[in-house]
């Protein structure tokens, strides 16, 4: 029988249960008999909404407690060196995670990084030279069992053996592939434990089959599967994110029982594989957008997949493009959502109710799902709301002059220094300080209307006098306010910018127990009033150093949000630049000179393939450009990036041209800088001199030793300190320790070089 199935379902429960849970334990409140409990209560569920919304095979094994990779990995046995002699279990788990600091010891957790092109990070698995695998996996099976005696068709979900060690690092040398046999024969094992629990399908991920491949990874699929078509299930090999491009012909022919495509992302693959793939085999087409938060057309779709019924009947099989994990729950939670968006959007419970709906019309004809169809067609009118003339004729009316600053750099750069009067090595943060508990339930108080918006800012005011306060006091020489008003970087501007709307419960896990609520783009996007411009005048006031005024950049604006799935990104990208060009000059009136657009999703955006990555990289550019350009000479514009690997946009970089780039780089240990250096990236560059994300705190000489690195690279005229990024997921014992080293750090350096002779000093700083 054809069969509605799920990729997997956000783990996180309606209201963040799991996030509440894990940091409960984290902190002691509760024990890991009660965690456990609360996690297989949030599966029960998960289940049960599932079955609910018409999901014949349910997904298992897509929980985590803290991520899905690191899952893989503790079931193969894949625990690096330094975690091995702590407890099996959760505490080794939550250490690779997070870390691990007791009673003197302190262990480093393992690397994290974006999960292709999301905004979910994942725990990179960490192999040693000669690693093995070793199957530790009563957990994963316990699950399936709990499934199956709650009367589950269960399919287990698991990232593929080609995928996983594709995202995995080797510590020292060695090819990766090497290590393909032994994995395989693991792979194989736990193939066979869920054949004897009576599965009959097991879904395997792997959406680095979607990438440009090197040939050796090309073959890697044959060799994998291949050795795995001997298990006793059959295998659903599960790619998404991308077409299949050019391994299309590849993975039409592997020898598994099943496949599947994203032909969301990629519509045009669907004749092709319908083509070629052999009819015995399933085809699980991923029909419905497991990116987006839009209803779909299901008329539209039905057409589509007429054919394709026709010619795969019972072999195929619908399904959500990808899991459902970059989603949101329920849509049924948002209660103050605008009455005529709301028809327009699906969240992860509705879009499986589209595919069922897709499924029984399929087999029993579209008078059987008139009421569905009914749903779909008022949902394609809320895509008509939020039309703006004016942005759109603003937009067509931007002249290429309006996206260069009005003087190159190094003229820029004198009139900057004239104005700033900074010293060499300046100090300065990436924009947020703690967000503490006080200030979430300050937010909390104000929302629930316990006190009022005037109470709510005089609170805010006080915090960004406290924050200005410890600036002044650790001698940083640029300041920022803090953040304190924004709850998230992106949901902030998104409050106020016509043309998105935001959601009260619309969680989607971005890392851990970190979650945001990523906003919706309905439409033209204008600014309405100055969104930044009143706290960072605020904030200036109160201090004769510079405040930088700070905005988050177009790119990443769109990037974190949900954007229209008929509108071309750029667009909307462009508009929001508009709106924070307006900005950066209301930003100006008040007397700020320096101002920051973040974007850290900037690498993030680029395709999954390179052919599509011109063309991102053009746009992304403009659309800083567009946002940034319009500053005054005399104003320092600043840029920041974190969280990916950016030797390969480093031109686009300088295109952005910016005054000033901060960007993560004690992980990599300067290293990055050698990309910038080569490229010989002419303008100013703050690279992170400490990780942001570990508890522990860095030493002056551990900074001075990597700025000392830094300046073989970059001229020290064009250097900048600072953390790696935010500080708002760190407390202030934390910060200040760490901030006061920094200062000191870039003192020892400024006065080692103030002392060194001028012909050295050329010398040094190149
Ligand atoms: N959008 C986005 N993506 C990003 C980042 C980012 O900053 N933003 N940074 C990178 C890493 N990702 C991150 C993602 C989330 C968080 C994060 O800290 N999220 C917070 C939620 C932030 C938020 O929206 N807070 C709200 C709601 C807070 C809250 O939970 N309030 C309580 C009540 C208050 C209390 O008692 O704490 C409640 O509603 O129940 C607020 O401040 O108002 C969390 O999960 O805890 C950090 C980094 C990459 N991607
Ligand atoms: C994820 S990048 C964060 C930049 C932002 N200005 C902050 O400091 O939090
Ligand atoms: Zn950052």
């Amino acid at each position: 029988m054809m069969s509605v199935h799920n990729l997997g379902f956000p783990r996180i429960g309606k209201q963040r249960e799991l996030k509440k849970h894990v940091e409960a334990f984290w902190r002691g409140d509760i024990n890991e008999q009660v965690l456990l409990a609360e996690g297989k209560n949030l599966r029960e569920q998960a289940w049960q909404q599932q079955a609910e919304a018409g999901v014949e095979l349910m997904p298992v094994g897509d929980f985590a407690w803290y991520d899905h990779v690191l899952n893989m990995s503790n079931w193969l046995g894949v625990i690096p060196q330094r975690f091995r002699h702590l407890p099996k279990g959760l505490t080794q788990y939550f250490a690779m995670a997070r870390g691990y600091q007791q009673q003197g010891e302190t262990l480093a957790a393992c690397k994290m990084t974006k999960w292709f092109d999301t905004n979910y990070h994942y725990i990179v698995p960490e192999f040693e030279k000669d690693q093995g695998f070793q199957l530790q996996v009563d957990d994963l099976l316990a699950q399936i069992k709990e499934a199956q005696q709650l009367g589950h068709q269960v399919k287990p979900v698991i990232v593929g053996p080609v995928s996983y060690l594709w995202l995995s690092e080797v510590t020292g040398h060695g090819d990766k592939l090497r290590l393909l046999p032994a994995l395989l024969e693991a792979y194989g094992q736990l193939l066979q434990h869920f054949a004897e629990l009576g599965i009959n399908w097991v879904q395997l991920d792997e959406p680095a089959l979607t990438l440009d491949l090197p040939v050796a990874w090309r073959q890697a699929y044959e060799q994998t599967y291949h050795h795995l078509q001997t298990a006793s299930v059959k295998i659903l090999l599960a790619t998404y994110f991308e077409g299949l491009g050019d391994n299309l012909t590849y993975a039409v022919n592997l020898p598994v029982a099943g496949l599947h495509i994203d032909v969301v992302r990629a519509p045009e693959q669907l004749i092709s594989v319908v083509d070629r793939l052999p009819r015995y085999k399933v085809l699980s087409v991923g029909i419905i957008n497991g990116r987006s938060v839009w209803r779909a057309d299901l008329r539209q779709l039905l057409q589509k997949l007429k054919p394709v019924y026709q010619a795969f009947g019972d072999n195929l099989w619908l399904a959500p493009s990808c899991s459902l994990l970059h989603v949101p729950v329920d849509l049924e939670l948002e209660t103050q959502l605008d009455t005529k968006v709301k028809p327009g959007l699906a969240f992860a419970i509705q879009k499986l109710h589209e595919l069922s709906a897709l499924a029984l019309g399929l087999r029993e004809g579209e008078a059987q799902i008139a009421d569905q169809l009914a749903i779909s067609d008022q949902g394609l009118q809320a895509r008509e709301l939020a039309v703006r003339p004016v942005v759109q004729k603003r937009l067509a009316a931007l002249t290429a002059q309006a996206e260069q600053r009005s003087q190159p750099y190094a003229e820029r750069a004198k009139v900057q220094r004239a104005v700033l009067q900074l010293p060499l090595l300046p100090t300065t943060t990436i924009g947020s300080f703690p967000q503490t508990s006080a200030i979430r339930q300050l937010r909390a108080k104000f929302r629930k209307g316990d006190i009022d918006l005037t109470q709510y800012h005089q609170s805010l005011q006080k915090e960004i006098q406290f924050v200005i306060q410890k600036q002044e006091a650790l001698d940083l020489d640029v300041l920022v306010h803090g953040e304190p008003e924004r709850t998230d970087m992106v949901e902030y501007f998104a409050e106020q910018l016509a043309g998105f709307v935001t959601t009260q419960y619309g969680w989607v896990q971005s890392y851990g127990s970190r979650c945001v609520r990523p906003p919706i783009v309905i439409g033209d996007v204008e600014r309405q009033q100055p969104m930044t411009a009143g706290w960072s005048a605020f904030a200036q006031s109160l201090s004769n150093k510079p405040v930088k005024g700070m905005l988050t950049g177009p790119v990443t604006i769109l990037q974190w949000s949900y954007p229209r799935d008929d509108v071309a990104p750029e667009v909307s990208a462009f508009q929001i630049a508009l709106a924070l060009r307006d900005e950066v000059a209301d930003l100006e009136k008040a007397g700020i000179h320096i101002v920051q657009i973040d974007e850290p999703a900037f690498r993030e955006g680029v395709p999954l393939q390179k052919a599509a990555q011109a063309h991102y990289l053009h746009w992304a550019t403009r659309a800083f450009r567009i946002a940034s350009a319009g500053a005054k000479p005399t104003t320092q514009t600043h840029t920041h990036m974190c969280y990916s690997d950016f030797n390969s946009i480093i031109e686009h970089i300088a295109a952005m041209d910016a005054d000033v780039i901060t960007i993560e780089s004690t992980r990599a240990k300067m290293q990055l800088l050698a990309a910038f250096e080569a490229f010989s990236y002419p303008n100013e560059i703050g690279p992170g001199v400490y990780d942001i994300h570990s508890p522990s705190v860095p030493t002056a000489d551990d900074i001075v030793k990597l700025l000392q690195a830094a300046m073989k690279y970059i001229p020290v005229e064009r250097l900048w300190v600072n953390p790696d990024c935010g500080l708002k997921t760190r407390n202030w014992e934390e910060c200040e320790l760490a901030l006061a080293a920094m200062v000191n750090a870039a003192k020892q350096l400024r006065q080692s070089i103030a002392s060194t002779p001028v012909g050295k000093q050329a010398e040094l700083a190149h």
